[in-house]
């Protein structure tokens, strides 16, 4: 660790004389697909959007019976597929522990969207966009009735956003195939308090995926927001649309347009 910054340095990408061991064989592969490569490729990517800068945010992958995880307080966009912690889903011990490195602190919070929504990735970002929807919804300046959820229609990039909450192949009950929302429905991102350690937002994070559940994400207030989706390109391609749909929201406010229908 950095005495100055109290940065943590990523051991494993730095230590070439660092010898090899069989769990490594979890995180090595010539495939771009397999998740130690994805998590490492996607934080770069959303390190460009601002979505991971100053070491927060992150993203975890659900592949078969293991859960891929980023280190805790590292830069994200300079990870390596042998920074990775991979843990077993169905007994929740690592199999995999890099040295000096602890696991995210999301990953009570990523846990939860596999959970309870059968995610294959879920993804936390730090972006502005959603930090200032939070404080514009928070404090009620759109509608002062809504002030605990995102709530917006009537824009087409809300068609990039799944019905039930995690794969659009889901069907609901009555045999409904769930698939994307529509132009004309009402798309709504619950908004939980934060908390002044990340783990300790389990309890709220999990009781508004149970009481809200078409919500593929949820928003923390002046902090961020947690989406997920069936796979990678799910939870990737929804948190982009959010993402977007959170700038237009912001800045639609600041024009003084109203995105909340009465
Ligand atoms: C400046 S980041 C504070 C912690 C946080 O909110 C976050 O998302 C990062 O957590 P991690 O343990 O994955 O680094
Ligand atoms: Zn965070």
């Amino acid at each position: 660790m950095d005495a100055e910054t109290g940065e943590i340095t990523l051991p494993s990408s730095q230590d070439s004389n660092r010898a090899a061991t069989n769990a490594d064989a979890l995180v090595i592969s010539t495939d771009l697909d397999h998740p130690a490569n994805r998590i490492s490729e996607l934080c770069r990517l959303f390190y460009t959007l601002g979505w991971v800068t100053g070491t927060g945010g992150g993203v975890s992958i659900r592949y078969g019976p293991h859960i891929y995880l980023a280190p805790s307080g590292v830069q994200k966009e300079r990870m390596q597929p042998l920074d990775m912690f991979v843990m077993d889903y169905a007994t929740r011990q690592y199999l995999r522990r890099p040295p000096v490195l602890k696991p995210s602190a999301c990953t009570p919070l990523f846990l939860a969207a596999f959970t309870r929504r059968n995610a294959g990735c879920c993804i936390h970002t730090h972006s502005q966009w959603a930090v200032l929807v939070t404080l514009i919804c928070g404090a009620g300046l759109q509608n002062p009735q809504k002030k605990g959820v995102f709530e917006i229609k009537e824009i087409e990039q809300i068609k990039g956003i799944s019905r039930g909450g995690s794969g659009s192949d889901e069907i609901a009950e009555g045999g409904r195939k769930l698939g994307n929302l529509g132009f004309h429905d009402t798309m709504r991102i619950p908004i939980i308090d934060n908390t002044a350690h990340e783990e300790d937002l389990r309890e709220t994070l999990e009781k508004a995926i149970e009481e809200w559940p078409e919500t593929c994400a949820v928003l923390v207030k002046r902090h961020g927001v947690y989406v997920w989706g069936k796979d990678v390109a799910q939870a990737k391609t929804q948190a982009e649309s959010l993402d977007y749909l959170f700038q237009l929201a912001v800045e639609m406010h600041k024009l003084g347009l109203k995105w909340v229908h009465e």
